[in-house]
């Protein structure tokens, strides 16, 4: 549905490119995050989606149709999309109910109405239709742009940190209502986002990007499973790298990638390691210990003290290529 092929940009007066030769499909419906860095262009990228800059190479196709940027159509943006970007843009002296319905059609006002109320509630902010937004919070004023969005029905939502003013309670229902009612209504959700979270249980695929470069494209637990570089598998969290995989009495000439779960504390295991630290994190404890002067990282149910001699076995790992 939504094609970018080889896509590059650089900023005006600015030699560096910003983007280099991106290139994803994205399918109707389909929820895709957009994680890296600060800096790594991400924001730039749904700039470039929604028409706001002109590309300097490759092509972005909706359906067949070539999409251009600003210096081709007479209103920047395109029709079929809906961008929210980081500002939020709200109109301060009409209420929030009007601000939702800013771009809908008059002709039904009932059905106006309703598709006020159905996009405020999706965000939970339906007790604040007849306020003013001057008298929210940075998350409500948040909430209420993308209801905005909502309220359009786009094909293409682009969102642009959508969460980034939530508390982690709120974040979690709301997240996941927007993106029920966005499945529900088949509208494609490009997002970018600082939280891993955010990406894991709320994508089908997660774009990574790193200094400009699409570095792995792919479902949310292949991107975890295969992570195509050190960089995307430490995006993930706790990750346990070794540069010499003899230790694990393999040959490879590869980095070893295991994550903390793949490691298992046992009476008989097959390795040893010294414990360094013990902390308790919510559900168990998060064990940091030296394996032959390499330290790892790994989850047990019980405390351990530091110098403590514990054997382990490591049940899966992968070769970076
Ligand atoms: N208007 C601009 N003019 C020149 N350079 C810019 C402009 N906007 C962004 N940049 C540069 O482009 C690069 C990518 O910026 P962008 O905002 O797309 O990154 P990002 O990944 O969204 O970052 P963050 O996570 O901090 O929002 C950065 O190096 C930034 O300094």
């Amino acid at each position: 549905m939504l094609d970018v092929k080889q896509l590059s940009y650089h900023y005006p007066n600015f030699e560096d490119k910003v983007l280099d030769q991106i290139d994803f499909a994205v399918n109707r419906g389909e929820v895709i995050s957009i994680i890296g860095e600060s800096g790594s262009g991400k924001s730039t990228l749904l700039k470039l989606i929604y028409g706001l800059l002109d590309f300097n190479e490759g092509e972005i196709l909706y359906h067949i149709k070539k999409l251009r940027g600003p210096s081709y159509n007479l209103i920047p943006g395109h029709k079929m999309m809906k961008y929210v970007a980081q500002d939020y843009d709200l109109l301060d002296f009409v209420t929030v109910g009007e601000n939702v319905g800013k771009f809908l059609s008059n002709f039904d006002l009932e059905l106006k109405q309703q598709q006020i109320d159905e996009a405020l509630n999706v965000v939970e902010m339906l007790d604040f239709k007849h306020i003013f937004p001057n008298k929210l919070s940075g998350g409500q004023r948040q909430r209420i742009s993308i209801a905005r969005a909502l309220a359009q029905q786009p094909e293409i939502l682009l969102l642009d940190e959508p969460f980034s003013n939530l508390d982690q309670t709120l974040k979690l229902t709301i997240r996941e209502k927007i993106m029920n009612w966005c499945k529900e209504h088949q509208i494609t959700v490009i997002f970018t986002t600082h939280d891993l979270n955010d990406a894991f249980y709320t994508s089908d695929k997660i774009l990574v990007l790193q200094k400009g470069k699409m570095i792995q494209f792919n479902e949310v637990e292949n991107v975890r499973k295969f992570p195509a570089t050190e960089y995307v598998a430490k995006l993930f969290g706790y990750v346990n790298v070794l540069t010499d995989s003899q230790y694990l009495g393999i040959e490879s000439s590869s980095k070893i990638i295991i994550y903390p779960e793949e490691i298992t504390i046992l009476d008989n295991g097959k390795f040893e390691g010294k414990v360094i630290s013990s902390k308790f994190q919510g559900r168990d404890y998060l064990i940091r210990f030296l394996f032959k002067n390499i330290e790892l990282v790994t989850y047990y149910s019980q405390n351990l003290t530091s110098d403590e001699i514990i054997k382990f076995e490591v049940r899966k790992f992968r070769e970076l290529k």
